[in-house]
């Protein structure tokens, strides 16, 4: 388990680019049958990668040494989607079939929870957000289609994408985790721009579908100070309250955002004018 502080904006501006990468960025979410674990202390949100290919991979009843518990989830949600090939995700007493861009809402209080992959040729990649929860809601799958996808940008502005909700209220309750996909159309290269902040939640984006060449030119920063990241695929950014996320690749991506914090209305943005951006 990797943690990461919290970092003021004030100290932010003083960051050089590998201050910035070790702070905001999170390099590697999957390794082959095990799990990858990143605690940011913003809003105790755990970003993590499992990779199940020769055998089945668990929460351990060890892990709750992370989160003081007595197993990992015992006061915490999940929500995942899977990047990879086809998965098989047992949750105490229910199995789950995930397929590719298929998500699980895991709620709280889940002891048992073991990964595999249907073939170990085409693994799966479980890419997860999880946080504190105070409330057993139900563990639900969620398909691409029950994810009400929403078209936005132009190709003239080099952003047309469908962002997919997968954990949102209007498809399922959650305590405070909000999770979807967001996915370029080919020529489409930014993402979230007009950008926005949200002083009422952090966000992570998590980057996938690159070539090994290809690179996601991240933004970050307060709106008068923004900066920037080179994010390789299947790397990970934690995004502040006080920060822009928002990206521009050397080819389309796609991209899964999760959010904690203070409400669920996804609309619920400070946008920025262009005007103002430095
Ligand atoms: O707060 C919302 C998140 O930043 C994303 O949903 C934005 C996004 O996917 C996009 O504009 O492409
Ligand atoms: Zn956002």
């Amino acid at each position: 388990m990797q943690i990461r502080q919290p970092v003021h904006s004030e100290h932010a501006r003083t960051l050089d680019t590998e201050g910035l990468r070790r702070h905001f960025l999170v390099e590697e979410l999957f390794r082959p049958d095990e799990i990858t674990l990143t605690y940011s202390q913003i809003d105790r949100i755990i970003v993590g990668g499992v990779m199940p290919v020769a055998a089945p991979v668990s929460f351990a009843p060890e892990l709750g040494r992370h989160t003081g518990t007595d197993f990992f989830l015992e006061r915490r949600e999940l929500g995942l989607i899977n990047i990879g090939g086809a998965a098989r995700v047992q949750v105490d007493e229910q199995q789950f079939d995930v397929g590719q861009h298929e998500a699980l809402y895991i709620g709280k209080g889940a002891r048992r929870v073991e990964f595999r992959s249907v073939d170990a040729a085409r693994p799966a990649k479980l890419y997860f957000n999880c946080a504190p929860a105070h409330t057993a809601y139900p563990h639900r799958k969620v398909t691409l289609a029950e994810a009400s996808p929403e078209t936005l940008g132009a190709p003239e502005t080099s952003n047309r994408r469908t962002i997919y909700k997968f954990l949102v209220p209007d498809v399922l309750p959650t305590c405070q985790l909000l999770m979807g996909m967001t996915r370029l159309e080919p020529g489409s290269l930014w993402n979230t721009m007009p950008c926005h902040t949200h002083d009422r939640r952090m966000e992570v984006y998590f980057y996938f579908d690159m070539n090994e060449n290809a690179a996601v030119f991240h933004m970050l920063g307060e709106p008068t100070q923004t900066r920037h990241l080179v994010v390789r695929n299947e790397q990970a950014v934690i995004s502040p309250s006080w920060s822009i996320h928002s990206g521009v690749g050397t080819q389309a991506y796609t991209f899964i955002w999760g959010m904690v914090g203070e409400n669920q209305v996804f609309k619920d943005m400070d946008h920025v004018p262009m005007s103002a951006l430095r």
